[in-house]
């Protein structure tokens, strides 16, 4: 199966546009478990189980697990999801962007050690450096296109004079994903949720590409206005929420109040479909 096909499989299964992102900070984990990152995995465990039946796919943010010596957790944890929540992929975002031959090995690490469905990737280097990932056939790759941030503005929002049309970066990004990039026909593109113009821009230029869409909830980002500007019945939004869902609570019950925040966006992006 792939990654389109599992993300729409899901999608319909657990009538959900909302990827819950998988960030673990141990300082932030409940007392039980704080400050202690031989216990990422359990907390991460317990996080998925609360939410699998309401997400359209798990996102874990590899730069969480690695800072903390717990690549294995990682491992674990996505066979965790494969046996509990088969029908939901995992998204690692990675945010790769290297030359061909350095791409192949970080390609090999998302899709084969840790078996991830799908990776993000910055297309900065340009199309050689995301072709590695391409030859995965069935496999996903998210470029950033219009981040989240402020700072995105500094680079994506610049003019360029020399392509016909005179687009934006970002919007060139777009243009380039939803054609002639596109070998596999499994490319996305990152918009963040802070920006609903621009997400709506990006659907129009990239009119049938999956959008992962992070920044709703520790970011304020708006669920209803991402939903209309970016929602379309044959083209799957990925909305993520990490932080507010992971740390909804900080005592014993975090893993219900995760549940509660995760199935309260969940409905929120649901209703915003109209
Ligand atoms: O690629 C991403 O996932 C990403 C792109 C982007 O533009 N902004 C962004 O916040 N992210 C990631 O999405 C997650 C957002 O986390 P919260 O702000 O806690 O919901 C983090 O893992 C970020 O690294």
């Amino acid at each position: 199966m792939t990654f389109l096909e599992m993300l729409q499989g899901a999608q319909g299964r657990n009538r959900s546009m909302l990827c819950v992102g998988l960030d673990p900070e141990p300082t932030r984990f409940p007392a039980q478990l704080k400050g202690d990152a031989q216990r990422i995995f359990d907390f991460c465990a317990r996080i998925v189980d609360a939410t699998g039946d309401l997400a359209i796919a798990f996102k874990p943010q590899i730069a969480y697990f690695a800072a903390h010596r717990a690549e294995l957790q990682l491992e674990q944890l996505v066979r965790h999801i494969r046996s509990s929540f088969p029908h939901v992929p995992v998204i690692l975002d990675a945010k790769r962007g290297d030359i061909g031959s350095t791409a192949e090995q970080y390609a090999k690490e998302a899709f084969e050690r840790y078996d991830a469905d799908a990776v993000t990737l910055s297309p900065f280097m340009g199309f050689d450096s995301v072709q590695p990932y391409l030859k995965y056939s069935g496999k996903g790759a998210f470029l950033l296109c219009r981040t989240s941030n402020p700072g995105g503005d500094d680079l994506q929002s610049q003019r360029l004079a020399s392509v016909p049309g005179q687009p934006l970066l970002y919007e060139h990004i777009a243009q380039l994903a939803q054609g002639p990039w596109n070998l596999n026909g499994q490319l996305g593109l990152v918009v963040g949720a802070t920006y609903p113009a621009e997400i709506e821009r990006v659907r129009t230029l990239a009119p049938t590409l999956p959008l992962l869409i992070p920044g709703v909830g520790a970011q304020g980002g708006d669920a209803a206005a991402t939903v209309k500007a970016g929602w379309r019945p044959d083209a799957p939004i990925v909305v993520n929420s990490s932080r507010a869902i992971l740390y909804a609570s900080s005592g014993a019950d975090f893993a219900d109040a995760a549940r509660r925040e995760a199935l309260r966006t969940r409905d929120l992006l649901e209703a915003a479909k109209g």
